[in-house]
């Protein structure tokens, strides 16, 4: 009996692993538990560096405590001396010290370096500022540049490029730091579309057009995007679709908690539901 359970396992083969360095939502709809699950769903094992512990629920941020910078370094240097990762995303930095110390320890690595998405969260759902003038400049100066993907909202596009056009101009004007950039669309078109423009480096911007979700089910919503696009890249994806396969995730997941009430503010997009 016994033996049949360890022949079993011996037999599977080990899944991908991929590694969230974010912050946590005790509300559970954004940042880590966003990430886990939706590694989970991907088939993807998923490690974390915890940045920061938010006291937040679906109305709002309470109070962000930043672990202290030399903690996430040591949870860092553990996870990459023992696991092959095969694809990294961060989400919540929390502060500028922290995009700097990550950035030194991700430039300095001499092994082959997996996927870097970052998502350069800057203000919550619920409008809370989660890094400020600080914190934009050093993934600006620090970060993107050693990204192989950065996923900003517009908001987000708009604060770091220092402009405000059109989304595949912001798109273009980012991947002169280096990375390719998905400006992520979350705001429903009048068309009932919602449009992501993805650009990679030297190419033109191209539009990845899905249809929008009516929904105030949206808090975590740009976490599981960039968690599934990293999951994704662990599997070996290559980043266009990726992207594509990113947005059908998460607008499934929109679309599974369109008619639930968790919570009296912008509730969670759903982070159960099935597996990719
Ligand atoms: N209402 C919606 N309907 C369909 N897709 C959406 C909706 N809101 C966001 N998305 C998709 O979710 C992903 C994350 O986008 P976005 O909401 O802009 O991120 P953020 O939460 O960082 O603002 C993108 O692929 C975007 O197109
Ligand atoms: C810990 C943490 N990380 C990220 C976000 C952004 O997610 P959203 O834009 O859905 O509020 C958040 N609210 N909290």
């Amino acid at each position: 009996m016994s033996g049949l359970s360890r022949g079993t396992g011996a037999l599977s083969a080990s899944p991908p692993v991929a590694l969230t360095i974010a912050g946590s939502d005790s509300g559970g709809a954004a940042g880590i538990a966003a990430d886990l699950t939706t590694f989970a769903a991907h088939g993807v094992h998923g490690a974390c560096v915890v940045t920061a512990v938010t006291a937040q629920d679906t109305t709002g941020v309470r109070d962000v405590h930043a672990v202290p910078t030399a903690n996430v370094e040591a949870q860092l240097a553990a996870v990459l001396d023992d696991l092959t990762v095969a694809a990294v995303k961060t989400g919540m930095l929390g502060t500028a010290q922290a995009v700097v110390s990550l950035s030194e320890a991700w430039g300095a690595r001499s092994r082959s370096r997996p996927p870097l998405v970052v998502d350069p969260v800057l203000v919550a759902t619920s409008g809370a500022v989660l890094g400020g003038e600080e914190v934009r400049r050093a993934y600006v100066e620090h970060l993107l540049p050693l990204a192989t993907v950065v996923t900003p909202n517009r908001d987000e596009a708009r604060a770091l490029t220092g402009h405000d056009g059109r989304p595949e101009e912001l798109a273009a004007l980012l991947t002169e730091l280096g990375p390719a950039v998905v400006v992520t669309g979350g705001d429903p078109e009048a068309s009932g579309l919602c449009t992501d423009w993805l650009a990679i480096p030297g190419g033109d911007p191209v539009p990845l057009t899905h249809p929008a979700v009516v929904t105030r089910n949206d808090h975590g919503t740009g976490c599981t995007y960039s968690a599934a696009l990293a999951a994704q890249l662990a599997r070996g994806a290559d980043l266009t679709a990726a992207a594509r396969a990113a947005a059908a995730y998460t607008t499934r997941q929109l679309t599974l908690s369109q008619t639930w009430t968790l919570g009296r503010g912008r509730g969670p997009i759903a982070h159960t539901g099935g597996t990719v």
